[in-house]
Formats: C-alpha cells, sequence, structure tokens
C-alpha cells in the first residue's frame, strides 16, 4: 500500500499553512494527512440530536440549537455570571450560564448568531439553564443543518480558535482533501477480513466518519474504525507470540526429588485443584524445550507464591537457578522471607540482592549467585536488567506482573539464557484488559481459594465510633488473634505519614497497654523492620501499625483484623490488597475502614465496592468503571495504548473480533508474505509495529 500520500504534511494541505499546521500539531498532534484522518469529530450535529427547549427536562443531557439573543455579565457578591439567552426554532428561550472566564466568553458571542449548547439541563424557575456548556459557534452550519445534513464538531481550543480552525474550517480542508485525493487512499486491510467481519472499506469509513450520510453510514464506520485500532494492537501480540514459540527455552526434567519432598513433607496442606493445575502448566511448558512465557493469576491469598516455590524447586532439581523479581525493593524483602521460610525445611535458602545493602552484603549474595550456590536469588527486576551473573539461570519468576509494561516484559523475555518466565499477579485483571495488557502470554488461573476460607467481613466506621472499634479489637486480641493498623503513605509527604503512624502507634499503646504493639514503616532499616516483622509473625506482637509497606506479600495467617486509617484516601486495588492479609487461615477475619466525613465521589463508591463484595473480580471491574482504562493502573504503568474510537472496558466484543482476526491471520501467514497481505504489511510496519512499541513501552 502506498503510504506517501498518508504520510504528506498538512501544512502543505489547501486552507492550512505554517501557522494553523503548528496549532494543530500542538493542541492536537495532528502532523501528516494519516493524523488528519484520524482526528475525528468528538459530536455531530443533526436535527435528531437536537431538542427544542419546550421538550428539555431536568437532568438529562441534551443539545439546544438557537440564536443568540443577549449575553450580558449579571453581577452577584458571589455568583457574579455571564448569562447567554438563546431562543431555538420555536421562539423558545433557555440561558446558559458561566461563572468562569467571564470576560473571555462575553467576547465570544455575537447577537444574532447561531450557536449550539452541550450540557446537563438544569431549571432555575421558569427557565431552563445549563452551567459551563460546552459549545460550538454555527457560523454556517446553520444552512447545512437547515437541510438536514449531518454535521461534524472537531475537538477544538482557544489555540486553533486564535489561527482559524474552527470546525468549519476543518471541515472544509478535509472535505477538500477528499475530493481531489480520496481516490488514492488504500485498504489496508485483505478482502477475505473485510468480507468474514462485514467491515466497511476504509476508504469509505474515514470519508463517512468526518462526513457521514446517515447516523447509520456513521456507526458502520465506527464499526470498522474501532476495529482497525484493535486489531493492530492484537495483531502486534499475535506476531510477538508467533515469534516466541520458536524461541528455545531450557529443558527441565519432570519434577524430581526436591519438589516431592516438598509437597510431601513442607506443605502443611494440599493444593488446590486450581494450584495443581498451574502447577501442571508449568510443568509442561518447561519441558518442551521452548521458553515459558506464563501468567498465574490469582486473588490475593489464592496461592500463587506457593506454586512459583514448586517451579523453582522443579528447575533446581533440574540443576537450574531461578531469579525472583518484585516491582519494589520492599516487596523483594518480603518475598525473600517468605521464600526463606519454605525453602528452610529443605536446607536451602533464598538470596536477596537490593540496591541498598552494603557493599560486602552485595559482593556475597553476587558471589553465591554466580557460584550456583543459591537456588534463587531475589531482587527487583534490576536483577536481570543488571545483568547479575548467575551460574545457570533457568527461571525468572515475576510477581506484580501488572506493573511492568508489555515492553519491558520484552526486555525481560529477551535478556540472557532466555530463562523460562513465570509471571504473577494477584490484580484479577477484567477480561478485554486482559486480552491487551496480556495477549501475549499463556494464563494459568487460581480461580478457587484454599478450602476453609471465610470471606472477610468488612465494615467502614467513622470517628465518632472509634471506642467501638478498639473495644471490638481487644475481644479478638483476647481471643489470641492479631491486627494490623495502616496508615496511607502519601509520596510527596513521607514526614507527614510517618507522623500519622507514629502517632497512631503511641495512641495504639496507650489503649491497649497488656497487649504488644510494634510499628513498621518504609524509612526503617530493613534489619529493624525485618525484626519486627518477624515478631510479629512469630505471634510476639499482637498489633502491627504500619504505613503501607504491607501492601502485598505478606503472610501471617495468625492476623484477623485490618483497620485501615483514612480508607477514603486509599486505591480500591490497594484497599482489596490490604485486606488479603487478613482471612488466610479458616478463622473469621474482618476489615475496618475508618473514613473521614469528607469524601470525594470517587471515595463513596471505592468504600463501598468494599463493604459489598470480597471478589477481587469484582473489585477489579468496578476499579476499572470507576477510574477507566487508561488510569486503571496508573497511566504511566498501564502500557494501554491510547484508542480514539475502542475503549477496552466496554468494546469486548469488538476486541475479541480483533483478537480472533489477528490470530486467523498469523495462522494463514505468519510472515505476512502473501500478495494479499501486501498492503497490510506495509501499513502495519509503518504505523504500528515501531510506534506501538512505543506506546506500549512504559515508564
Ligand atoms: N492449598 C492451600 N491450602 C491451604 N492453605 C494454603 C494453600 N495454598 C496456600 N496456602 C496458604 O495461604 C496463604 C496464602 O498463600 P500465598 O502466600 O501463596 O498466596 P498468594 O496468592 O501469593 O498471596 P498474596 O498475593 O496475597 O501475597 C499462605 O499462608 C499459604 O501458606
Amino acid at each position: 500500500m502506498n503510504t506517501d500520500i498518508l504520510e504528506r504534511e498538512v501544512q502543505y494541505l489547501k486552507g492550512v499553512g505554517p501557522k494553523r499546521a503548528d496549532a494543530w500539531a500542538e493542541a492536537h498532534g495532528v502532523r501528516t494527512v494519516h493524523d488528519m484522518l484520524h482526528f475525528y469529530p468528538r459530536r455531530y450535529l443533526d436535527r435528531s440530536t437536537t431538542t427544542g427547549v419546550r421538550d428539555l427536562r431536568e437532568g438529562d443531557a441534551a443539545t439546544v440549537m438557537g440564536t443568540v439573543q443577549s449575553g450580558n455579565v449579571v453581577p452577584g457578591k458571589s455568583n457574579k455570571r455571564f448569562e447567554l439567552i438563546l431562543e431555538d426554532a420555536e421562539g423558545q428561550r433557555m440561558k446558559g450560564v458561566w461563572f468562569q472566564g467571564l470576560w473571555w466568553i462575553r467576547n465570544t458571542f455575537e447577537v444574532g448568531e447561531r450557536v449550539a449548547l452541550h450540557g446537563t439541563v438544569q431549571k432555575y424557575g421558569r427557565w431552563f439553564s445549563m452551567t459551563h456548556p460546552d459549545f460550538d459557534r454555527l457560523s454556517d452550519e446553520a444552512a447545512a443543518l437547515d437541510t438536514g445534513r449531518i454535521v461534524g464538531l472537531y475537538p477544538g481550543g482557544q489555540a486553533m480558535e486564535a489561527v482559524g480552525l474552527t470546525s468549519r474550517s476543518i471541515r472544509r480542508i478535509i472535505y477538500r482533501f477528499f475530493k481531489e485525493h480520496g481516490l488514492k487512499l488504500g485498504e489496508p486491510l485483505p478482502d477475505w477480513m473485510t468480507e468474514q467481519y462485514g467491515l466497511m472499506e476504509g476508504r469509505v469509513a474515514l470519508r463517512a466518519i468526518h462526513f457521514p450520510k446517515s447516523q447509520e453510514e456513521r456507526a458502520q464506520a465506527v464499526q470498522r474504525l474501532k476495529f482497525e485500532e484493535l486489531f493492530y494492537i492484537q495483531l502486534l501480540l499475535a506476531i510477538t507470540r508467533h515469534e516466541r514459540q520458536e524461541i528455545a527455552g531450557p529443558t527441565f526434567d519432570p519434577p524430581g526429588s526436591l519438589t516431592t519432598q516438598f509437597a510431601t513433607d513442607v506443605l502443611p496442606f494440599e493444593l488446590t485443584e486450581a494450584q495443581k493445575r498451574a502447577v501442571r502448566e508449568i510443568v509442561a511448558d518447561t519441558q518442551t524445550g521452548i521458553q515459558m512465557n506464563r501468567l498465574v493469576q490469582g486473588d490475593v491469598g489464592s496461592g500463587k507464591t506457593v506454586v512459583a516455590v514448586l517451579a523453582i524447586l522443579q528447575a533446581y532439581d533440574s540443576g537450574y537457578q531461578s531469579a525472583f523479581m518484585a516491582p519494589t525493593e520492599i516487596l523483594a524483602e518480603q518475598h525473600a522471607n517468605s521464600l526463606a521460610e519454605y525453602l528452610a525445611p529443605l536446607d536451602l535458602q533464598p538470596t536477596l540482592l537490593t540496591g541498598s545493602q552494603s557493599k560486602t552484603e552485595r559482593e556475597a549474595a553476587l558471589a553465591s549467585v554466580a557460584e550456583g550456590a543459591t537456588p534463587v536469588a531475589v531482587g527487583t527486576h534490576a536483577l536481570i536488567q543488571d545483568n547479575v551473573a548467575f551460574d545457570r539461570l533457568g527461571l525468572a519468576v515475576v510477581d506484580e506482573q501488572h506493573r511492568f509494561g508489555v515492553m519491558q516484559r520484552a526486555e525481560m523475555f529477551e535478556k540472557g539464557d532466555r530463562p523460562h518466565m513465570l509471571l504473577m499477579t494477584a490484580t484479577p485483571i477484567p477480561r478485554s484488559l486482559a486480552m491487551t495488557l496480556y495477549g501475549d502470554l499463556d494464563v494459568s488461573k487460581i480461580d478457587e481459594m484454599p478450602a476453609g476460607r471465610k470471606p472477610v467481613t468488612t465494615v467502614m466506621r467513622r470517628e465518632k465510633q472509634r471506642d467501638d472499634v478498639y473495644a471490638f479489637i481487644r475481644e479478638r486480641l483476647q481471643a489470641g488473634e492479631q491486627a494490623y493498623v495502616v496508615y496511607p503513605l502519601v509520596e510527596e509527604s513521607e514526614k507527614l505519614d510517618l507522623k500519622d503512624a507514629e502517632s497512631g502507634y503511641a495512641t495504639l499503646q496507650a489503649q491497649f497497654p497488656d497487649f504488644n504493639v510494634g510499628l513498621v514503616h518504609g524509612r526503617m532499616a530493613s534489619d529493624e523492620k525485618d525484626r519486627t516483622m518477624r515478631a510479629f509473625k512469630a505471634g510476639e506482637l499482637d498489633i502491627l501499625v504500619s504505613t503501607t509497606v504491607i501492601e502485598v506479600g505478606v503472610d501471617v495467617p495468625g492476623a484477623t483484623i485490618m483497620l485501615i486509617e483514612h480508607a477514603e484516601r486509599f486505591g480500591l486495588s490497594q484497599l482489596h490488597q490490604l485486606r488479603g492479609r487478613v482471612g488466610r487461615s479458616d478463622q473469621q477475619s474482618y476489615c475496618i475502614l475508618m473514613a473521614g466525613y469528607k469524601q470525594s465521589a470517587e471515595a463513596k463508591q471505592r468504600l463501598a465496592a468494599m463493604t459489598r463484595t470480597t471478589d477481587g473480580f469484582e473489585i477489579s471491574e468496578e476499579d476499572l468503571r470507576i477510574r477507566g482504562a487508561g488510569d486503571f493502573f496508573g497511566t504511566r504503568q498501564s502500557g494501554m495504548p491510547e484508542l480514539k474510537l475502542a475503549d477496552i472496558t466496554e468494546d469486548t466484543d469488538a476486541l475479541e473480533t480483533a483478537r480472533n482476526a489477528a490470530t486467523a491471520l498469523i495462522t494463514r501467514d505468519p510472515e505476512l508474505s502473501d500478495e494479499a497481505h501486501a498492503a497490510l504489511r506495509t501499513y502495519f510496519d509503518r504505523y504500528y509495529a515501531d510506534q506501538s512499541m512505543g506506546f506500549l513501552r512504559v515508564g
């Protein structure tokens, strides 16, 4: 496919020029024809999508078209405002009201011009009004609309308007482009695909999304372009998956004496069916001679660590070492501790490697890794990046996988001896997201909790109920159980938080004089932290006060109470992680969310979700709903591509179709060498093979 026309810079198009091109690039990243064609209207106007003032209903979101009658600044001490009075075709009037930017907005409208207001309808007295509505000045759309056309309105902004890049001029520019060059736009997708999935032709779709002849045509165009957005990402993943199938990895022996000994002598319980399945899948993968790329997904407390330990032992039995990587040093330390506990009965020891170790400690650790003395080295992902020399690395376990993006992962896969990769996440990912974030992996789900677990009872309490909360905790402590008390950690003000946790610690000591209270926080020396954690684990401490350092990976089955202070400040998945620290035995456990009176709407939703369900899947769906996909894992870390039309959380079906199409294509023609796929190959190489690597790259 000829991508020349697509790569032409917009500044050379008629009606653009350097000034407008700069503004367009600056405001919306539009530089080339390709960018311009994918710069879609943000809204469409036609008669069917607007409402007459007579038909407005309070609370509805609506678009009203009308003529400006007047615009005045209305004085007021606290509510000085600009009021625009608009009259619709039937002579009915309504108001648009602005409290901010009065002077700018005042100079925006002219009496007599046609304007469309978009917003939520309110009613004050007999007036319908919209506060700070989104608006469009319809200088000459009016005529078009009167003749029944559908008109696209483009994203704007002050900088765009300053150079005359209004919806009107953008439409003209694009219209002219289609007239002159429209036929040169090729079709990247092969015929069999457009036919099989009932897709509109690409060129037609692009034209229709800018200038739809009907709402149906627009819908078809959106469907086609949405498919394409998702398809190229899935294709990238399918190619990665395919290429990986050729990559050799170490061949492990079937599970040997260590694994058997561990399962029979060390583990005090039987693995759940889900754990056994995961283990079987790992065992099978590691014997094929091909590098394993497997994700183990399971809710907090479902027993992922045990599965990883079995894999580590299988590697060791086969003469290979493992690397165990966590996203932070604190988590690495915690994992090292729990691995140490699992391995001790077998006379084995993990080796911890962190940046904060002294030089001698680190050198000793490095030596034991290099000599092959240690079965497993634990650290952050710097373990692989820094080329720590292993004697014989055969397996890399990566915890909390979602914090690493697709690309970071790809980099890890490629390091050194191509060890088998075992990724673990406690965040149950909604299916739609999983297809994208983990689209290049095989997945084992641990969808079953160890027998006898009772759901954690979760309640929200206010400050005035604090005495009752303490009384309840005392009762549980007297029964021999243990409690966590967690304070939030706001990174910007570590000192302040420490103060919170420290004063909380003092309060708790005063409140519970007959019990032992300990404190851990992120700024403590690690051996001191260790000592406290170990004392808590051994039952020498009854209450552990902490900042969120205990979020993941801590395993003290005797703890049954999780008291979370300022719960409204925590994110939903973080709350769920914290709650996962209790309920790790067959005892009934409790999570108490202490919440302030001042709560944002989102905080309310989060706390409500916590008290409603303990199911990690529901929690993550809810989290996704509250935050939106982009922010689900924190934007920078999400590794999520930016999509214009598709919504990863909503368009699950479209995503599935795109995935099927990508898989079908790669199965037929893995190299895209078939003549029928030449256009696709050119287009994909040009716009996705590299760029998508870019947008999938993380942090
Ligand atoms: N099959 C089982 N039966 C009973 N207890 C189990 C089983 N598997 C694991 N456990 C215990 O459950 C607790 C949680 O297990 P583990 O730490 O492996 O979970 P995890 O999924 O890694 O947890 P998290 O993500 O919360 O850190 C541990 O105390 C572990 O010993």
